[in-house]
């Protein structure tokens, strides 16, 4: 009966009634987000609570978290709102978390590379992982901050420290290289952006980020000169922004967007829908690197499947081997920061 009236839908993940409101037989999920007054977590806050999947939305910042939380809680959808700041609400923020998304740190300025924000961004999600280890050891961290290709393996450390590592659970958010990806590609190949769909493997961060366009869908007739332009079009892509604010940050709209899908994947494959399929940075062994990004099933215990790379063309080949050891060596970095510090 109530399968009747209730679908869910592919765009968005939601389960919905005929008349488009969030049905009772969606699961309670208790989603926090840690940097939740920022550039990026204001935005990702009000997308969280737009999702239905979402019962109940936890924002935590060291400061502003209570009008965050006030103004968003307004808004007539689901989920209920509570603002949490400073380091001794932190656990209460955490508690009985499904999903834990992490866009806390510095952004870059011009000039600065993600790497330039370890020093002080390494520190800031150690405590934050000591925590989640504490209060949500079975939670799914979305870490949004820079540089991932680093703080991801700090995040391993520090829960395979405290005896909760599991690495189906831990994501590095690329998907705002695949949400660029397919803007560009839809615009140079004249096709409606909706339908795109490009891989988008490797790390986070320049040269490391390896859009495949040998695979995007709708196929279309791209010469070499327009592909390469299209892969460093989209490694840039972080840059082209931080500039055009020259000073203000970098993207926190696109990224906002991109980490509420990459949430809600995390959120549909938790609650059972089959076949929820989007790249991410992950331990992995796709490669010879401890982790990398590549396309990933999400299942309810976070990573069902990370999946191969498939068919790459020459110029792709060349990425990949190129990529290599920037990677592993901000992989190492993030490694040796936790175990020393
Ligand atoms: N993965 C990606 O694709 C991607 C994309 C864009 C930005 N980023 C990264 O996301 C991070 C945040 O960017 P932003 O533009 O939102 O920056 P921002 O400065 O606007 O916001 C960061 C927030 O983090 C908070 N914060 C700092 N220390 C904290 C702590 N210990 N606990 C909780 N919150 C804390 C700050 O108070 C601030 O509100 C940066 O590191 C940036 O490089 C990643
Ligand atoms: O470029 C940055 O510093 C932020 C982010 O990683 C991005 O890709 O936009």
């Amino acid at each position: 009966m109530l399968r009747s009236i209730v679908r869910r839908t592919s765009t968005t993940g939601a389960y919905l009634t005929r008349r488009g409101f969030a049905s009772e037989s969606a699961p309670d999920r208790k989603v926090a987000i840690l940097g939740a007054a920022g550039g990026i977590g204001q935005p990702l806050s009000l997308l969280m609570k737009l999702n239905p999947l979402v019962s109940q939305l936890s924002l935590y910042d060291i400061a502003g978290t209570p009008g965050v939380a006030a103004d968003v809680s307004h808004i007539n959808t689901r989920s209920q709102v509570s603002g949490f700041a400073g380091d001794e609400q932190l656990g209460q923020a955490l508690e009985g978390a499904d999903v834990v998304i992490i866009p806390a740190g510095v952004p870059r300025k011009p000039g600065m590379t993600r790497d330039d924000l370890f020093n002080i961004n390494a520190g800031i999600v150690k405590s934050l992982c000591t925590a989640i280890a504490k209060y949500c050891p079975h939670a799914l961290v979305n870490m949004i901050s820079n540089p991932v290709n680093s703080t991801v393996p700090i995040a391993a450390e520090v829960f395979k420290k405290a005896g909760t590592y599991d690495e189906k659970r831990l994501f590095g958010v690329t998907t705002l290289d695949v949400v660029r990806a397919k803007t560009f590609y839809a615009g140079k190949a004249k096709v409606n952006v909706a339908d795109v769909i490009v891989p988008v493997v490797g790390g986070h961060a320049g040269i490391t980020i390896l859009p495949l366009f040998s695979q995007a869908t709708p196929k279309a007739n791209l010469g070499d000169e327009e592909i390469e332009a299209l892969t460093k079009r989209t490694q840039d892509g972080g840059t082209e922004v931080v500039e055009a604010k020259a000073g203000k940050g970098s993207a926190t709209l696109s990224m906002a967007y991109a980490g509420a899908i990459f949430a809600d994947a995390c959120l549909k494959g938790l609650n059972g829908v089959p076949d929820v399929v989007e790249c991410s940075f992950v331990q992995s062994t796709v490669t010879d690197l401890p982790f990398f990004a590549s396309k990933v099933r999400l299942g309810k215990n976070g990573v069902e499947e990370v999946l191969g790379l498939g068919p790459l063309s020459d110029f792709e080949k060349q990425g990949l081997e190129a990529l290599k050891p920037e990677l592993k060596s901000s992989i190492e970095k993030g490694i040796k920061f936790a175990n020393d510090n």
